[in-house]
């Protein structure tokens, strides 16, 4: 019986190729000097390829079908789910970043809004992909546009970045925050509403 992800409901391994990267681990673990049939790391390149499933399941979800629910709730101003944390993978090292996505949008004047988990579950499908920072923010903020057609959109995201903390120049702590605006959110009262409440912690 294969191992089932509680999150999405499906084979792990469906996603990625699970014995190529078992292969690939092993021949990380041989080239840094490591002893891979030692007890402790036997099984390590098959919970690395497990792992990895769950980290880049992204790649194979539609950000459409993850919105294409939508309720006719008549709500014509700001909705934003703020603080959503998450985990991706730095494209450049294969290490972490992580942080907060804030996501808002003005919804359609037909009143297409849609479930507040869903925009979490947004934020996740591109994290879980190897990404940079500033193309997740973009992404998520156009799969906004595209599927709920809303009036405005905005995506504010802040991340430390492994690869500036524990290696390469080192700076723990150092933020990086990015933002994508789109609609009438580019209006500087309707901005600055939106920002005052993603930055009013
Ligand atoms: N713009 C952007 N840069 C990123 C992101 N994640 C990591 N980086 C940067 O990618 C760059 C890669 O730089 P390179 O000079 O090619 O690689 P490197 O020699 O490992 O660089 P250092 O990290 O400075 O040691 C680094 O400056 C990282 O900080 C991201 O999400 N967005
Ligand atoms: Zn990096």
């Amino acid at each position: 019986m294969c191992d089932v992800d509680e999150e999405q409901q499906e084979p792990i391994g469906s996603t990625v190729d699970l014995p190529r990267i078992e292969q690939a681990v092993r021949e990380i673990l041989l080239a840094i000097g490591e002893d891979p049939d030692r007890s402790g790391l036997a099984d390590t390149p098959g919970r690395v390829a497990r792992a990895y499933a769950e980290v880049f399941a992204g790649l194979k979800q539609d950000p459409g079908e993850v919105l294409s629910r939508t309720f006719d709730i008549s709500h014509q101003e700001l909705v934003l789910v703020k603080d959503i944390p998450f985990y991706s993978t730095c494209e450049h090292h294969l290490v972490p970043f992580h942080g907060f996505a804030h996501v808002g949008y003005i919804p359609s004047h037909d009143g297409k809004v849609t479930g507040l988990s869903k925009l979490a579950r947004l934020v996740d499908v591109f994290a879980k992909r190897p990404q940079v920072q500033e193309r997740l923010t973009t992404q998520i903020v156009d799969a906004l546009v595209e599927h709920l057609k809303p009036r405005g959109a905005i995506v504010v995201v802040e991340c430390e970045h492994m690869c500036m903390s524990m290696r390469g120049v080192r700076k723990p702590g150092a933020k990086t925050v990015t933002s994508a605006v789109r609609g009438i959110l580019h209006e500087p009262a309707t901005r600055a509403e939106a920002m005052s409440l993603i930055l009013g912690k």
